[in-house]
Order: C-alpha cells, then structure tokens, then sequence
C-alpha cells in the first residue's frame, strides 16, 4: 500500500472512531492522541494510585468504551513520578466487609479479563513502582516499557498472601515457567534492568517521555496488519484464561475472601502496613 493511501485511511479511522469517554472519571486521566488516535489512561489516584474499588471500576468502564469505539490502541500509565500503580489497596483487604470485599474483587476479574483480552493492543509505560496489582495490570498488556530503577513483580508471598491462579498464568504468559517459579515463590520485586533481562518488561526508559515515545512506537507495527487478525490472534493465545476465570468467578471470589480473612492473613497485612508507616516515620 502506498505511504499516501495509508495515512488517508488513517485520517478516515481517526474521524469515524474519535472514542468518547465520559469526563466524570475522577481517578483517571484520559485523553487521545491526535497523530495516531491512540487513547493514554493515566492512572491518578494520589499517593500511590492503589487499586480500591473505586478506581477499578474506572478502569473497567474506559476499557468498555475503548472496546465499543474500537479503539487502535491504549496506554496505560501514571501521573505519579515514581509510583506507577503500589498494586491493590491494603485498606480493600484489612478488616474487610464480606460484602464490599466481593464487589471489589469482582472489580479487578473484570478489570483483568478486559485489559488480559482486550481485542486492541495494549502498552504499559511504567514511569513508577510496579509491585504486586501494579505488575499484574503492566503484565495485561502486550508491551512495557518501563522508566530505570523502579521495582515490578509478583511481591504477594513476602505479604503472606497467595497470587490466584490467573495472577500466575499472567505472568507465565510473559516470562519462563523457571522465571515465573523463582519470582512468585520468593514475592521478587526485579529493578528495571533485572525486568528487562527476564523478559518482564520489553524496553527501558530513561524518563516518562521516553516511555511514552517508546510506548506509541509500539502500535506502528500494527499498521498493515488487519485489526481482526490480530484481535483472533491475541485472543487464541489468551483466551483459555479468561474463559477459567469465567466458569470459576464465584468460586474465586469465596477462595479468596475466606484466606484474606483468616487471622494470620490479617495479622500479617497490619504487619505490612505497620512497615509502611514506620518507613515514613524513620525517613522524617
Ligand atoms: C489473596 C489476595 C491476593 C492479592 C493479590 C494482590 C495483592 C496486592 O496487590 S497487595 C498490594 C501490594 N503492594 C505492595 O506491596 C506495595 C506497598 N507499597 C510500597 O512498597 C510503597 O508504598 C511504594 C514503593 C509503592 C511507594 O513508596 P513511597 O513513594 O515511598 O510511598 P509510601 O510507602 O510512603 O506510601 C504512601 C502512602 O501510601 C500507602 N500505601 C502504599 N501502598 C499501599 C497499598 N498497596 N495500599 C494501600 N495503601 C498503600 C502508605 O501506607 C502511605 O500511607 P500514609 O502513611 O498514610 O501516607
């Protein structure tokens, strides 16, 4: 196809499929891009951008429009300089009410299974720390590229609790079985070189402009390639995952709520967030 064909049928899908989002997003920040029509979901949730219910609902709303805009593409990314997202919020599991606690999980299976299967490619810049949830989000998408000397991983077991099953496959989607074994049995946070060496993470980034550069760079190679090709593809690779989680989502949610209450499991968390708190305290 000539160069000058292209860019017209660009500027056609760019006008037929301009997404609309809703303004009343009060966790995220969304906007287009006009030289390639794809959309950037910054995540804004001050401090840590920590997955609460609110902010996963969010979530699962804008990959609902950008499904039915069919948009060319998404980045997801942070408006903190060094925390890309500090994974779920604890307060979500400390002490939780059943009821709430069910809602919220349901949340982050719907959040997981629209970004894990969503029918656009997807790219993560990773301008922060990237623990435990915030790994599992970048690992949903099919290109990270993550900014030096921030940390990413499957940190769960150093907080006593266990990743569910799909957590795992995620990450067994992305690196080695070996890779995956080692980082989750030791709750492995990898610095950005160390992501970039196990294949965790696909380019580093000297700072979030770069990230996002690199980021759109990524959707180039889509081009020429018919967007049902690649959305049959993507969901051929992924969507035995999804497909477990759905015929097991109640169960999962019971799973998950009788450990995350057991009493050790709690004692545990308030541990954790003690440690968080005396960091603050010791570095004032
Ligand atoms: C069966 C269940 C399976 C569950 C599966 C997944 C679990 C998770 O995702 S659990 C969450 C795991 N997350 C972490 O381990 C990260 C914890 N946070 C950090 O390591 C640091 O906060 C971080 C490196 C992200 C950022 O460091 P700083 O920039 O130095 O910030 P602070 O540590 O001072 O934190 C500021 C503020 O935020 C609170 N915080 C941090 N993380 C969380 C969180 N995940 N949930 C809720 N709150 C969090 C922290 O306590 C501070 O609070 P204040 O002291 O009140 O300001």
């Amino acid at each position: 196809m000539m160069a000058s064909t292209r860019s017209l049928l660009r500027t056609k899908s760019l006008i037929s499929n301009l997404p609309r989002f809703s303004s009343n997003y009060k966790c995220l920040d969304v906007s287009v891009n006009n030289d390639n029509n794809i959309t950037t979901v910054t995540l804004k949730r001050p401090p840590v951008n920590s997955l609460n219910l609110d902010l996963l609902s969010e979530i699962s709303d804008v990959l609902t429009d950008l499904k039915k805009s069919k948009s060319p593409g998404m980045i997801l990314t942070s408006s903190s300089d060094k925390v890309f997202t500090a994974g779920l919020d604890i307060m979500e599991m400390h002490k939780p009410d059943p009821e709430r606690f069910k809602q919220f999980w349901y949340a982050l299976q719907d959040v997981w299974m629209k970004l894990y299967g969503s029918p656009f490619p997807t790219a993560a810049a990773i301008n922060g720390h990237a623990p435990a949830g915030g790994c599992l989000l970048a690992m949903c998408c099919e290109y990270r590229v993550m900014v030096q000397n921030f940390n990413i991983g499957l940190n769960e077991t150093q907080l006593g609790i266990v990743a569910p099953i799909w957590f795992i496959k995620t990450m067994l989607n992305t690196i080695s079985i070996r890779d995956t074994e080692l980082a989750l049995t030791t709750g492995r946070l990898f610095k950005t070189d160390e992501a970039l060496a196990v294949g965790l993470i696909d380019e580093m980034a000297t700072d979030k402009a770069d990230a996002l550069k690199k980021a759109n760079a990524f959707f180039e190679r889509f081009e020429m390639i018919p967007p049902i090709a690649r959305a049959y593809t993507k969901d051929s690779l992924r969507g035995s995952d999804i497909e477990d989680l759905k015929k097991n989502r109640e169960k999962d949610i019971q799973t998950t709520l009788s450990l995350i209450t057991q009493p050790k499991v709690q004692q545990g968390l308030e541990f954790y967030l003690a440690l968080l708190k005396n960091k603050k305290e010791s570095a004032a």
